[in-house]
Parts: structure tokens; C-alpha cells; sequence
């Protein structure tokens, strides 16, 4: 006789809510006030706000349908391993309505209350994250990060598109440094969590290439990303508090970075660089999109 496997009780919505990955979430959300924020113009308040509750319910139904196919290596990783699916918490079934239906609103809502340009880069950043980065690219290749990657840069780019209804230099250069961001950003975290990766079998850089190629591969890419970060201000599309925040910023990044490249530990210092570096990564993109709203509004 076949046994059927008895039906889970609906999902609480704290798991909803943690397949939305609601922690990274909160950068790219930032990311794209700030690039609403800094356009040229001024949006109504009502229209600005579901512009961002849009690019928050697209990039959390990105993460669940994220989740709903890779439950099997979030099981085998300790990160991840208690997410809702792999800990048995919530039927896939519920995973995939939730993240399609979710997407779909989304979007729907962007077009509907905002514009087309911003509902297309929303489309064009949801798929690129589900199907691009995690059906294509994540199991098959090193570069997974970086081409999949390019989803999280489109945030800016979004909420420009949002109040202006078009895309203009400033906002490609923004893609551009969260673009060329991401590589030191994810490759120094996967210095050091290495071995999850390769117990579930993901060819992430580390693994494939070594430290080594790793650790050279986030110092490279750490130079065109500075350039992105900095040249607005040479450029003339921002203003000096912009200039010198993300110069003194990306100083301190680049400086980071280096030593994750040479590996050479700060004396006296027990934290590993690839982790400092993982860390502050995060807090730079903060600081330097926030800088970018303080030059546009206070200069
Ligand atoms: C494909 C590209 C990326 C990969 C593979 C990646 C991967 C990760 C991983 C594995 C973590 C640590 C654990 C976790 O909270 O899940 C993390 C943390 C984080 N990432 Fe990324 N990331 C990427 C791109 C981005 C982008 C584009 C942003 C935002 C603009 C971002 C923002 C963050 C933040 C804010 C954290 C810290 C979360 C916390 O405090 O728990 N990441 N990232
Ligand atoms: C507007 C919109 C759709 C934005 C998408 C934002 C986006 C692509 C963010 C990428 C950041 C992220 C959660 C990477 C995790 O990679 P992973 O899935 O390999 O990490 P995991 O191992 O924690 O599951």
C-alpha cells in the first residue's frame, strides 16, 4: 500500500516572513529609497511609499521562491539548515503560492500605482535572482555571484525609475557599485563558511578555485568597484559630501580588502580580515547610500 506523508499545520508567519530573507532584505530595500531619494525630483509621498513596499514584497518573494528550490542544500548547510522548509516547518507547496503570488502583487501593485519602467526592473531583478541566479547559475558555476549577482543591484535603479519614470547616469553608476560590490561582499562571508559549501556540493569560488584565487579575485574586483563608487562625484552628478564621504568610505574598503588579498592580520587584532571585511561590507553600502541622500538633501 502507498503511504501519503501526512500534511504539515499551517505555517506560522514568522516563517513567511524569514522566506523573505528579511535581514538582507533591509540593504536592498535602503538601496532603492536612497536611489528614489536622490533623483532629481520630487515624488508624491503615497507614490514613493508603495514604490518601496513594492521593492520590499518583490525581493522577499525573490527569497522565498529562492528558498522553495534550494531546500535540499539549505538542509544540508548548519547557516541554513533551520530555514522553514529544511527544519520541516512548512509544506514546499505553501512556499511556492506564498513567493508567486507575492511576486505577481508586487509587481501588478508597481505598475499599477507607480510606473512601467520601475514594474519592468522589478520583473527583470525577481527573475534574475530566481531563475538566473538560483536555477541557472548557483549550482554550476563559480560566477554564480557574479552575474546572478547583478539581481540585487537593480534597487536603485528601481526607485529612480520610480520617481522620474526613466533611468539617467547617476543610477547605472549606483547598479554598477552594488554590481561590482557584491564579489568581495559574498566571497570574503564564503572564506569563511568554506566548508558548508562544499559538504552541499555548491562550486562557490572557494571551493573550486581556493583560497588563493579567492582572496586575489576580491581585491580586483574591489578596484572597479571603488571607481563606481567615487566617480559620481568627479563626474559632477552629486556634490562634495557625497565625494568625500564615499572617498574616505571606500578608502577604508579598499584598505580592508587589501589586507583580505595579502592576508595579513591587523596586530593585536583577532578578528579574521575576510570577516571584518564581510562585515563592514555591509555597512559601507549603507553609509555610502545614505551619503548619497544627505549630499542630494543637504548640500
Ligand atoms: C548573489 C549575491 C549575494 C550573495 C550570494 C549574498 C550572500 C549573503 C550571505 C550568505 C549572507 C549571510 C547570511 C544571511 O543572512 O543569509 C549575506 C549577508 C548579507 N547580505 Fe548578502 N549576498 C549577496 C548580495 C547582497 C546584496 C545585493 C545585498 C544588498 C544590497 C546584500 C545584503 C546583505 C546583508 C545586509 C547581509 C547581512 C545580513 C545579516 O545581518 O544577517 N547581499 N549575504
Ligand atoms: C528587488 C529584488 C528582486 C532584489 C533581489 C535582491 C537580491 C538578489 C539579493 C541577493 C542577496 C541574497 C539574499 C543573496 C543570497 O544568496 P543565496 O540565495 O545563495 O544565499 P543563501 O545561501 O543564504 O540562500
Amino acid at each position: 500500500m502507498q503511504t501519503v506523508a501526512p500534511l504539515l499545520p499551517p505555517a506560522d508567519w514568522r516563517d513567511f516572513l524569514a522566506l523573505t530573507k528579511p535581514r538582507v532584505m533591509t540593504l536592498v530595500v535602503f538601496t532603492g529609497l536612497c536611489g528614489m531619494l536622490a533623483a532629481p525630483v520630487s515624488i508624491n509621498p503615497v507614490i514613493g511609499f508603495t514604490a518601496i513596499l513594492c521593492i520590499a514584497l518583490g525581493a522577499g518573494a525573490a527569497g522565498a521562491l529562492n528558498q522553495w528550490y534550494e531546500a535540499d542544500i539549505d538542509s544540508q548547510m548548519r547557516r541554513t539548515s533551520g530555514r522553514p522548509l529544511p527544519a520541516g516547518r512548512m509544506e514546499r507547496q505553501s512556499a511556492l503560492h506564498f513567493g508567486v503570488g507575492l511576486a505577481a502583487f508586487s509587481v501588478l501593485l508597481m505598475e499599477l500605482a507607480v510606473n512601467m519602467v520601475a514594474a519592468a526592473i522589478l520583473t527583470v531583478s525577481i527573475l534574475f535572482y530566481v531563475l538566473v541566479y538560483t536555477v541557472w547559475l548557483k549550482r554550476r558555476t563559480p560566477q554564480n555571484i557574479v552575474i546572478g549577482g547583478a539581481a540585487g543591484a537593480f534597487p536603485p535603479l528601481i526607485g529612480w525609475a520610480a520617481a522620474t519614470g526613466d533611468i539617467a547616469p547617476l543610477p547605472l553608476l549606483l547598479f554598477a557599485l552594488v554590481f561590482l560590490w557584491t564579489p568581495p561582499h559574498f566571497w570574503a562571508l564564503a572564506l569563511f563558511v568554506k566548508t558548508d559549501y562544499a559538504n552541499a556540493g555548491v562550486p562557490m569560488l572557494p571551493v573550486v578555485r581556493g583560497e588563493a584565487v579567492t582572496r586575489t579575485q576580491i581585491g580586483l574586483y574591489t578596484i572597479p568597484m571603488a571607481l563606481a563608487a567615487v566617480l559620481p562625484w568627479p563626474l559632477g552628478l552629486t556634490g562634495a559630501i557625497y565625494g568625500v564621504i564615499a572617498l574616505a568610505t571606500t578608502a577604508v574598503f579598499a584598505l580592508m580588502a587589501a589586507q583580505v588579498a595579502t592576508r595579513r592580520q591587523v596586530p593585536g587584532d583577532a578578528m579574521k580580515p575576510e570577516k571584518r571585511l564581510f562585515g563592514y561590507s555591509v555597512l559601507y553600502l549603507f553609509v555610502v547610500f545614505g551619503a548619497l541622500v544627505a549630499d542630494r538633501w543637504f548640500a
